[in-house]
């Protein structure tokens, strides 16, 4: 076992009955790393979480953990946490008491189980509140409780399943930092399943980027953002315009255009509506939708290449509806897919 494979999903298939939910997946978790599993409903990223915590069989491949073959090891065995998007806590106990739980089953007691659980609802911010049931709390703070009784079991993986989805904009932002707060500072390896591609890139130090069971991409955030491979992820983290390429022309629904410096050795380009050149280019479109979005103004335009999206600074003069506007492609402010799909 290495660090860089501390957590090892190797060849994993997933199936309820007939059904394949995850198949053939493949992925190396790093010891203390932030990952997050993204992708649209159906996925397969619950599943996958699900089996990582033993809740799941494993119909074929392993999961490896810090060096230990878990495939088969029952969920209590594993040192896995599972945090789930409903708390689940105790209602009738206090903030304490809940964290103590799982150690308590495990025969903890006296003034070493309280040090530990103090220590916990500390890392959380939670002090004050320790003596409350969880009723009288708020929903970061309930969430935070969650967190606390997972961290508080020492777990060498933490799966957290759409830790933030239940709390609003604001508090939101809050859990944001403190999730990432409370993995640096602990060191605990962590995996959050989302479906919020801005959650994801926010949080994570990498992003494992699922689609129809299998993985479509792994990387950075950056590389997520900037340099998606396929145009199901370019579309996923807000390129709405994506062309397949062919021959250095561009393929749209009003046939072939050719591109000025198309590069080689790419499937499509995608443009997200900023990068749109609005105003300056070789076609035209007339504007069909134009909405404001505070800093910035969206048009969807109707051109002879199919529907457009663009963007434009909120301080420029804005163009109305039916207005014609000229607009260009650059293929330098495009990203380059290696897959049109
Ligand atoms: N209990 C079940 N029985 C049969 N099929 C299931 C069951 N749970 C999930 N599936 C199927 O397995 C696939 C993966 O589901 P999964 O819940 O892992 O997706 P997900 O990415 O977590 O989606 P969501 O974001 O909606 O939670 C889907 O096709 C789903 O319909």
């Amino acid at each position: 076992m290495s660090d860089a494979s501390f957590l090892l999903l190797d060849g994993l298939t997933l199936a309820y009955g007939k059904t394949t939910a995850v198949e053939g997946l493949n992925l190396s978790i790093r010891r203390g790393e932030l990952v997050a599993l993204l992708g649209p409903s159906g996925c397969g990223k619950t599943t996958t979480m699900r089996a990582i915590a033993g809740l799941m069989p494993v119909k074929s491949g392993r999961i490896v953990l810090d060096g230990r073959d878990i495939t088969r090891t029952p969920a209590n065995r594993r040192e896995v946490g599972l945090v789930f998007q409903s708390y689940a806590l105790f209602p009738h106990l206090t903030v304490f008491e809940n964290v103590a739980f799982g150690l308590r089953l495990k025969g903890m007691s006296g003034k070493p189980l309280e040090d530990k659980v103090l220590a916990a609802i500390a890392s959380v911010g939670l002090s004050p509140f320790a003596n409350r049931k969880t009723p009288e709390l708020s929903g970061g703070q309930q969430q935070r409780v969650a967190l606390a009784r997972s961290m508080v079991m020492e777990p060498k993986v933490l799966m957290l399943d759409e830790p933030l989805s239940n709390l609003d904009a604001r508090l939101r932002l809050e859990m944001r930092t403190e999730l990432q707060r409370v993995q640096k500072e602990s060191g605990v390896t962590m995996i959050f399943v989302t479906h919020d591609q801005i959650e994801a890139l926010a949080l994570a130090d990498r992003i494992v980027v699922m689609r129809n069971g299998a993985i479509e991409q792994i990387g950075t955030p950056e590389d997520i953002y900037n340099r998606p491979e396929s145009a199901f992820v370019a579309d996923f983290v807000g390129f709405e315009n994506i062309f397949a390429l062919k021959d250095g022309q561009l393929v749209t629904p009003g046939g072939t255009v050719p591109i000025a410096d198309a590069p080689a050795d790419t499937a499509a380009l995608a443009w997200r509506p900023r990068a749109v050149a609005l105003g300056d280019g070789p076609f035209s479109g007339v504007v069909r939708s134009s909405s404001f979005a505070g800093s910035a103004r969206e048009y969807l335009l109707d051109t002879p290449l199919g529907p457009i999206k663009a963007e434009a600074d909120a301080a420029h003069p804005a163009h109305d509806l039916g207005d014609t506007v000229s607009f260009g492609l650059p293929a330098a402010t495009a990203a380059t897919l290696r897959r049109f799909g």
